[in-house]
């Protein structure tokens, strides 16, 4: 019990006051950027030479690769941006794996962050970093948008779903320990705190974006007091959004029914506990052609990181062969957020036309074309 208190007393005090800030700009990567406001969420100013610093994490296995496509866009689209390489490699502070100071510097200075996927060793061995980070800087909510692309076939046209994960807490907490030789207990931590604050962002959100349902996702069947008090909070704020419909449903029927035809997803915002989003977001990437084309935004108060819904994918690390379609629309949405709309529209239109055309297809879409070859497609296209 002491590791609960502790762990509660923890994210209640790096908790702050849930701002509005930052929403408006949230808007899905792919609806109509170019009439969005520069959003108060992004305070950052141009440094001398006309560009924003923005902190890169390249990453793990194929980040590197994917990266680099994403640079080569960027600056043939003369994105004003300066990327500010940082090493995440961890380090061990007060016996936790911690993320290095300098790293934890350029983020906090730079307010935003693009970040290549960071690999978790299975069992033993250093706690995810991916998690490590989202704790740091509080990002409570993971923003995960995923939508067909036009001229991309798959069984299902037309989807586009939006998934709101809890991003601090659950079945994430990382509190585990040996009762005895055995047994094992790992606690999901479900606070009003944490939940409140991803619950009004999902319905606000929902309204900045036009969409006018928002349905939590839970298992408050079986798991009565945590998910029951998740679900209860959004039951509660949702009096708060009149103009918005609000209902509930089992993560199991939302699967099935998902995979049935998810289509009627379409007006709605989907809000959930922490490893569900994790989980549902992959399923939602097979809707539409795979982890290679999903991207997202784990959002905070004051920094936000951008990342791809996929891992380091270690089986085609090095050969050339990764998509980096998902980590280019995760930085569509770091422009929006950082209202450098025109720029996100230009690279989001190129990167569309190039998938419709579909002469340079990576292999997970069924191409042949190599990492590269498809971004200098991409490229052509910015001409
Ligand atoms: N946010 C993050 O940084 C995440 C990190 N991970 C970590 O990544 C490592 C590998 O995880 P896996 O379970 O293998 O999942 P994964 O997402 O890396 O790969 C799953 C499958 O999707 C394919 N894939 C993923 N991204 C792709 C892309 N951009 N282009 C083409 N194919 C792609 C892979 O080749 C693989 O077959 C693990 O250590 C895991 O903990 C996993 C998910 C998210
Ligand atoms: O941190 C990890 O290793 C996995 C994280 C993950 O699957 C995700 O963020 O979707
Ligand atoms: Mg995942």
């Amino acid at each position: 019990m002491s590791l609960l208190r502790t762990a509660t007393r923890r994210l209640a005090t790096s908790r702050q006051p849930f701002v509005r800030a930052g929403v408006a700009a949230q808007q899905s990567w792919n609806r109509g950027y170019a009439t969005e406001k520069r959003i108060g969420g992004y305070g950052g100013q141009k440094q001398a030479n006309g560009k924003y610093l923005v902190s890169l994490i390249e990453g793990d296995g194929i980040g590197p690769e994917i990266s680099q496509s994403v640079k080569d866009i960027y600056a043939a689209a003369e994105v004003p941006i300066e990327w500010e390489p940082i090493d995440v490699t961890p380090i061990i502070k007060d016996g936790r794996t911690a993320i290095p100071d300098a790293a934890i510097e350029s983020i906090k200075r730079n307010l935003v962050a693009l970040k290549g996927p960071l690999a978790t060793p299975i069992g033993k061995g250093h706690v995810s970093l991916n998690l490590t980070l989202r704790r740091t800087f509080n990002l409570f909510a993971n923003v995960r948008p995923c939508k067909s692309i036009v001229g991309y076939k798959t069984p299902y046209d037309g989807v586009d779903t939006v998934l709101i994960r809890e991003n601090t807490e659950g079945e994430y907490s990382g509190i585990e320990h040996e009762v005895v030789d055995g047994v094992v207990q790992s606690i999901k931590l479900i606070t009003k705190d944490a939940s409140e604050r991803v619950l009004r962002y999902a319905f606000q959100y929902a309204e900045s974006i036009g969409k006018k349902k928002v349905r939590v996702v839970h298992k408050a069947t079986i798991m009565k007091q945590s998910d029951g008090l998740f679900l209860d909070l959004g039951k509660e704020l949702s009096k708060d959004f009149p103009g918005i419909q609000f209902d509930y449903e089992l993560l199991d029927n939302t699967c099935l029914n998902m995979v049935t035809d998810p289509t009627p997803y379409n007006d709605k915002v989907l809000v959930m506990p922490n490893l569900y989003g994790d989980i549902l977001s992959d399923m939602c990437a097979g809707l539409i052609g795979g982890l290679g084309l999903t991207p997202s935004g784990n959002i905070g108060d004051e920094c936000s990181i951008f990342e791809a819904v996929h891992g380091s994918a270690p089986d085609i690390a090095g050969q050339g062969l990764a998509n980096p379609t998902a980590l280019l629309f995760s930085s569509i949405m770091m422009l929006q957020h950082m209202g450098l709309n025109a720029h996100a529209e230009k690279i989001r239109q190129a990167a569309f036309d190039t998938l419709a055309e579909g002469k340079y297809l990576t292999g997970d879409l069924g191409g042949k074309a190599k990492t590269h070859e498809y971004a200098g497609a991409i490229i052509d296209k910015l001409k």
